[in-house]
């Protein structure tokens, strides 16, 4: 039956509260209005940022909602005006947009996208402020401006990359946030050479991303720093040479990596979100030219600090928000990557669930042994 102009009544994984387990419910999707896109979302896995909005930590976070921003599926139907993307297309959704249009866009200096933020950052689609989520007629707000945790979703076109319809979904929906964001922080903000010496803070995911973004850059000494020294085995895969369990050390962690490195590390990267890890990763940089990335996003209310002597004396402190990718143009070229075997996909991928165990997932989420858990939507 054609869906396209009609609502469509799909499965979603709701969270109406903080903390609550989200419920699975029939959503009414409404049709995509101009410069929109409805996507049939066929997988997608969960990122520790879905986790740290359903705490209750993010203040941008709004409730009923729709979580999820990893994933991957095929266009249903799209708004009026939408030239880029047809129905049939596969995409992947994009909570970084790319306007192309924008002063950010135009800049050269930054992935950030102007053109439709301040609405994702609300839950609303821009059009007309409102969401195209509802139950039984209670709107259901936006997450990201992707809210992949439901069967169909509806995303502005700035914020879909149309990808190699080879490619598996299944596998590429990761490359909808983490893979990329850590190998983007180390190839795109960091800018590592070869030869560096790199200290990540936090073996998840996003750690073990820039991991294997700084071996393919070359980087002689690739130092993980995780509390769970289970990590290592796992970690060595994709390319940390040394471990650090700061549990396993009298002195502070920054004092520990600097004895180790005659100075201090060229790279740091604090792939955790939590503030004071910020610090000694920026403190375990060399004088002089040690640069630290901040990758993880700390809760509402978190500030970072330093001695400001530590910046004068030559370290440098900078974030990432997607790797610096720009999405709509690198996700497509990222897809290709994987599919010639130049990045790792499927390694990140330990456990695979469905769309009603998902609290399930979010559980897996506080288990050492699981990365990624990817969802099928429609089992
Ligand atoms: N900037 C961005 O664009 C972006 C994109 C994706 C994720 N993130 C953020 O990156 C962070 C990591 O995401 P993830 O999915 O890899 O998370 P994760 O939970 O899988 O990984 C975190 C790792 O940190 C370790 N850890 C926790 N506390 C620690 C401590 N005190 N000392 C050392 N290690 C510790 C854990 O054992 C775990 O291995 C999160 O904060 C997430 O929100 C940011
Ligand atoms: N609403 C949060 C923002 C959290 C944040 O920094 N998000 C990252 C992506 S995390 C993906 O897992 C990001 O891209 N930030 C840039 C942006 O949101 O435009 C808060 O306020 O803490
Ligand atoms: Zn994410
Ligand atoms: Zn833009």
């Amino acid at each position: 039956m054609a869906t396209q102009g009609q609502v469509i009544t799909c499965k979603a994984a709701v969270a109406w509260e903080p903390k609550k387990p989200l419920v699975i419910e029939d959503v009414q999707v409404a049709p995509p209005q101009a410069g929109e896109v409805r996507i049939k979302i066929l997988y997608s896995a969960l990122c520790h940022t879905d986790g740290y909005t359903w705490s209750g930590k993010d203040p941008e976070g709004l409730f009923p909602c729709i979580l999820g921003h990893e994933a991957a599926g095929i266009v249903e139907s799209v708004g009026e005006g939408v030239t880029e993307v047809q129905p049939g297309d596969h995409v992947i959704p994009c909570y970084q947009a790319e306007c192309r249009e924008c002063k950010f866009c135009k800049s050269g200096k930054t992935n950030l996208c102007g053109k439709v933020r301040i609405a994702t950052g609300v839950g609303v689609m821009i059009n007309d402020r409102k969401s195209r989520f509802s139950v039984n007629g209670k709107p259901i707000y936006h997450f990201m401006g992707t809210s992949t945790f439901s069967q169909y979703t509806v995303v502005h076109d700035v914020s879909v990359a149309k990808i190699d319809p080879v490619a598996p979904l299944e596998k590429v929906c990761l490359l909808g946030c983490g893979v990329p964001t850590g190998l983007g922080a180390v190839w795109n903000t960091a800018k590592v050479e070869p030869g560096s010496t790199v200290a990540i803070f936090g073996l998840g995911t996003v750690g073990l991303a820039v991991a294997e973004g700084a071996k393919t850059a070359g980087a002689s000494r690739i130092i993980g720093i995780d509390i769970n020294s289970k990590k290592y085995d796992v970690a060595k895969n994709f390319g940390v040479t040394e471990f650090v369990n700061p549990k396993e050390h009298e002195k502070p962690i920054q004092e520990v990596i600097v004895d180790l490195t005659d100075g201090g590390v060229d790279y740091s990267f604090e792939c955790i979100g939590n503030v004071h890890l910020m610090r000694d990763a920026l403190e375990c940089c060399h004088k002089g030219w040690g640069t630290s990335v901040i990758v993880g996003v700390a809760a509402s209310g978190e500030e970072i600090s330093t001695r400001p002597f530590q910046l004068v004396t030559g370290r440098v402190w900078k974030g990432t928000a997607f790797g610096g990718f720009k999405s709509r143009t690198q996700v497509p070229w990222l897809v290709q990557k994987y599919m010639h075997k130049e990045i790792k996909v499927d390694e990140y991928i330990t456990h695979k669930l469905t769309l009603s165990e998902i609290n399930k997932a979010f559980d897996l989420m506080h288990d050492g042994g699981c990365l990624r858990c990817v969802l099928d939507m429609h089992k």
